[in-house]
């Protein structure tokens, strides 16, 4: 059974990891937090993460933190030599490219979302926009009100896989009076309730409108793709993996 510890244990994410994790065993979690264990799960500071990793025998790292806490464990992986599943999102370049050194001695797999729709929602995003290549492009994501990170990192993926098909200009969100210019995309993020994420890509032009959604109805969905690639990624060699490997393979 993969012996896995979780980064952001205490939080929500981290939590429904834990539920999820029948095929797998949490071992330890790591988090900022007073308390000793979390449902049955010893909590260890992140600052201690290296030493953990080797006294609770770990095979992969789940994160699901903050970025300074992803960078910060991901640190402890390479000095113990334990792969790592990254699902933190709101990197700046910097830490970006501190995650891209570690996977130079490490297996390390980023996604900014774990779950296949979003995956399939991709493609479909590149060969909408490829075809239908004169269409205005319009972009929302609807998250719960506790999102510090806007807009979101699926709506940013979504907007990577965008540009590798067309030169657009973002425009994050819209106030004042001004003529839509043809290469912008509006990019709004909505924040309430406890809504656990939704994302719509708008093409619209020709007399049609065509609407490509994803919503995740449970956190559980992110969870079990994220511990789906934790046992995907245990003996790889060291390197930059992506889901779409995990959804293909
Ligand atoms: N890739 C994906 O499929 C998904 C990614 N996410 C991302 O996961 C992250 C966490 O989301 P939630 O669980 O909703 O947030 P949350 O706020 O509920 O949990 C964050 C956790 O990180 C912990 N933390 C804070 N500072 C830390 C540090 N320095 N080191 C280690 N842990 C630290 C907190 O104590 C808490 O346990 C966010 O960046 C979110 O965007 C969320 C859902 C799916
Ligand atoms: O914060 C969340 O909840 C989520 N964050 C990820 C993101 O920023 O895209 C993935 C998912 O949408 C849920």
């Amino acid at each position: 059974m993969t012996r896995v510890a979780v980064n952001g244990v205490t939080g929500q994410m981290g939590g429904a990891v834990v539920e999820a994790a029948t095929d797998s065993e949490v071992v330890v979690g790591f988090a900022t937090s007073e308390t000793d264990a979390v449902d049955g799960v010893p909590i260890v500071d992140p600052a201690d993460a290296a030493e953990a990793l080797r006294e609770y025998d770990v095979d992969v790292v789940v994160d699901f933190a903050v970025p300074e806490g992803a960078l910060t464990v991901a640190e402890a992986c390479v000095e113990a030599g334990v792969p790592m599943v990254v699902g933190t999102t709101g990197f700046d370049d910097d830490g970006l490219a501190r995650l891209r050194n570690a996977s130079d001695e490490i297996p390390l797999l980023k996604a900014t979302n774990f779950s296949q729709g979003i995956q399939v929602l991709q493609r479909l995003v590149s060969e909408a926009v490829a075809t239908l290549d004169d269409y205005d492009l319009e972009l929302m994501e609807t998250h719960h009100n506790r999102k510090v990170d806007a807009p979101s990192g699926t709506a940013n993926s979504i907007l990577d896989v965008i540009q590798e098909e067309r030169d657009v200009e973002p425009v994050y969100g819209r106030e004042g009076h001004a003529p839509r210019d043809d290469d912008e995309i509006g990019v709004f993020a909505r924040r309430a309730g406890d809504i656990r994420g939704e994302h719509e890509l708008v093409l619209a032009g020709n007399d049609e409108v065509l609407s490509l959604s994803h919503r995740a109805e449970d956190r559980g969905v992110f969870a079990a793709g994220a511990l789906d690639a934790a046992t995907w990624l245990v003996g790889r060699d060291a390197g930059w993996y992506e889901f779409g490997d995990v959804v293909d393979a």
